[in-house]
């Protein structure tokens, strides 16, 4: 009979790691084998470990008691043979944990007075107490916690770029969760892509351009360090401006574009272009600007006028473009205050947040300020060793630890000779424009 039960406990372990590898996509099915054992263990010290990190509550019980001199858990109480009013602690409640990709997840509900806050600052102990990577904390409504544990750190290896079939969206890397790091134009039109100096900023750029090459996209380049950046991708972006001078006159073309499609979608009677008729639909262009304070950093006087024309046109853009197809990617290693206030107007209009690892906390607080203080402790923990590692606001509203993928320049270069065919010539986008075309 013992044996009998034996062999169904570990067949009935067996079938649970086979579901959950298949379920999870687990990468070992050993891994997946040894997850009930893991629950278990969770589940089992859930009362220690959220007294160690502070989140339980007392809450007064009555206790009918017939052992004298009874020690309870929170003060002595001698008693005999009679109901006694004590003060215990209780834990929030658990449900059963529940395997992910790199680890599992549980849903607690919350103490009264409690808020997910109270957990995300106890994030890490309760990470400790546990033995994983990582804690992050999500609350799914009210009065409910979601705790996803990651064993080991996901972002140590991600694979290799994939194909990115859909319209101006582009996987670019891997989220801590195991999901895909999306970015896709049309939820989260303009975004900032802050990071020191080879911390993956351009690596992430290249992402960008392999994916959005094969698509019916134009791509236009602002590059201020000379073009070095940008000019091996010349063949397929539609215009590139490397100087001052240049930047002016294409972000004049821009704004007469912006300006004339606003026109054409009046007309219609389209509150976008998206809601043209695909015959008369202007053709997306996504901006890409390699180091953002070039635009904005004055050598000399004679530069205030060209630098307050940029920076207006550049605000202009982010204010209106998404509706007319105009969509922003602004790359950047300091992006502080003191470049202007523009470049604070700028930041409010990206809601699309990435931070590197960055050499000062302005620059974190600039990305990711408004977001949960937790984003920029973790956006300053970033090692060196990590680059492409960064702290991304997701289009969901939370914010991540993420991955690029690995795009090195050469295959950003194919990409680009590869597709230069689908490159729009600039001249024929703005070929009905009123201005006389500079880029
Ligand atoms: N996702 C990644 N995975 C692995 N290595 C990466 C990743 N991203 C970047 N790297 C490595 O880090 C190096 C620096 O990356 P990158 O050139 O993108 O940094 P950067 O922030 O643009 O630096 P700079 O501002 O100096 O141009 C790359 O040469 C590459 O070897």
């Amino acid at each position: 009979m013992r044996d009998a039960l034996q062999v169904l406990a570990v067949l009935a372990a067996v079938a649970a790691g086979l579901w959950a590898w298949r379920r999870y996509h687990y990468p070992s099915f050993w891994l997946a084998l040894g997850f009930p054992i893991v629950a278990l263990s969770v589940r089992t010290s859930w009362r220690r470990v959220a007294l160690g990190c502070g989140l339980t509550k007392k809450r007064q019980r009555f206790w009918f008691t017939t052992v004298p001199g009874l020690v309870a858990s929170t003060g002595i109480v001698r008693v005999k043979r009679k109901w006694q009013r004590i003060a215990v602690d209780t834990k929030p409640f658990m449900w059963l944990p529940l395997p992910t990709r790199h680890g599992w997840r549980v849903t607690l509900h919350t103490l009264e007075g409690q808020t997910p806050g109270d957990y995300t600052v106890a994030a890490e102990r309760l990470a400790h107490s546990w033995g994983v990577h990582a804690i992050r904390v999500s609350s799914p409504g009210p009065g409910r916690v979601v705790l996803m544990a990651t064993m080991r750190d996901p972002l140590v290896k991600v694979d290799e770029l994939p194909a990115s079939p859909e319209l101006l969206k582009v996987t670019v890397g891997r989220l801590e969760t195991g999901k895909p790091w999306l970015i896709d134009f049309r939820t989260v039109p303009h975004w900032i892509n802050a990071g020191a100096t080879q911390s993956g900023k351009s690596n992430l750029a290249n992402a960008l351009i392999v994916g959005l090459a094969p698509q019916p996209v134009a791509l236009v380049g602002f590059d201020l360090k000379g073009g070095v950046e940008f000019t091996p991708y010349a063949p397929r972006l539609s215009a590139l401006a490397t100087c001052r001078a240049e930047s002016v006159g294409l972000l004049d073309d821009l704004v007469a574009l912006m300006i004339d499609r606003m026109g054409l979608c009046r007309q219609a009677g389209a509150r976008n272009i998206w809601q043209l008729p695909p015959g008369v639909r202007p053709v997306p262009v996504v901006v890409l600007v390699d180091e953002l304070a070039e635009l904005y950093l004055m050598a000399d006087k004679s530069e205030k006028d060209e630098i307050a024309k940029t920076s207006t046109a550049l605000l202009r853009v982010a204010q209106l473009g998404r509706a007319f197809g105009i969509y922003l990617f602004c790359c950047g290693q300091r992006i502080g205050s003191d470049l202007g206030p523009g470049v604070t107007a700028l930041r409010a209009q990206c809601s699309g947040r990435i931070c590197h690892r960055v050499n000062d906390p302005e620059t974190a607080t600039m990305t990711l300020g408004d977001l949960d203080p937790a984003a920029l402790a973790s956006a300053r923990a970033i090692a060196a060793e990590t680059p492409g590692v960064a702290i991304v606001a997701s289009q969901d509203g939370q914010w991540y630890r993420a991955r690029s993928f690995y795009v090195t320049e050469q295959a950003a270069e194919h990409a680009a000779r590869t597709h230069a065919h689908l490159a729009p010539p600039w001249d024929e986008i703005t070929a009905h424009l009123p201005q006389p075309i500079n880029a």
